[in-house]
This record gives structure tokens, sequence and C-alpha cells, in this order.
């Protein structure tokens, strides 16, 4: 078994209502982010591959084109612009191509913040 990742950056702003630092949240205002998908499988015998890099590229380059250089607030189907949302958007996007997508990682180096979703039907255990 093997997991196979990619990495593609994004650049998009938007504007967010938390209780602390609310006023400069509130504001337009952007972030750089670094954005990482794993898909977890066998390597075909024949290619060698999990999947082609070059499939990959393509399913996160749809992904990319839809956050960078954007306003996050538009997005209707995001929700609030946080690093929680970007990474299940990214996974809903990523999803119909690529089947086989285990985990998302969305990263906002400037302030070391990092966040992973294991997709829809991963659930806390108690
Ligand atoms: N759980 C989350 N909390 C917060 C998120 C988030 O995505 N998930 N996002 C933010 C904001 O985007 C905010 O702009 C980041 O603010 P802060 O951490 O205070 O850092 P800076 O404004 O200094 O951001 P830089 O990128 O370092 O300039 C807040 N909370
Ligand atoms: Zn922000």
């Amino acid at each position: 078994m093997f997991e196979l990742s990619k990495q593609f950056r994004f650049e998009a702003a938007h504007t967010l209502h938390r209780a602390v630092d609310a006023e400069p949240s509130r504001r337009i205002h952007g972030h750089s982010y670094r954005a990482e998908v794993t898909v977890r499988g066998v390597a075909d015998p024949e290619t060698g591959m999990v999947v082609d890099l070059g499939v990959f590229e393509r399913a996160l380059d749809a992904a990319r084109d839809g956050l960078d250089h954007r306003f996050l607030d538009d997005l209707s189907d995001l929700g609030p612009g946080t690093i929680e949302n970007l990474s299940a958007w990214i996974w809903r996007k990523v999803e119909p191509a690529c089947p086989d997508i285990v985990r998302v990682t969305v990263y906002r180096d400037s302030g070391g913040d990092t966040c992973t979703y294991f997709g829809p039907g991963n659930h806390l255990r108690g």
C-alpha cells in the first residue's frame, strides 16, 4: 500500500467573523495557502503507479483555479473561509476524479496554521 501526495499553492482574500481580533478579521484581507492532497492505493504492476501524477495534477488544477486569487466570501459552496472549510471544499472538488483520496491538508504557513480533513465518513470515536 502506498500514499501519494501532491501540493499546490494559492492566494486568496476573505473576511471572517470571530470573537478575537474581530475588527481586522472582518476587514477584507488575504493569505497565502498551501494544500496537500493524498491518495492511498496499490501500484498497478504494469505502470508502477498508484495514479499517474499527471492525472492527479489535473484534478488539483481544477481546485486551485477555483481558489487562487479569489475572494473566498464569493464561493457559495464554501461557507466561512476557514482552513477547515477550505480542506473540505478541496476534497469535494478532487474526490470525483480521485476516488482514492484519504486526506486534504491546508497550510497557512505565515501563522503556522494547519488543518487536515479525512473526509465526510470519519467521525470522532467516544
Ligand atoms: N479554526 C480557525 N480559526 C481561525 C481561522 C481558521 O481558518 N480556522 N482563520 C482565521 C483568520 O483567517 C485570520 O485572518 C488569521 O488570523 P490570525 O491567526 O490572528 O493571524 P494573522 O491575522 O496574523 O494572519 P497572518 O496570515 O499571519 O497575517 C482566524 N482563526
Ligand atoms: Zn484571515
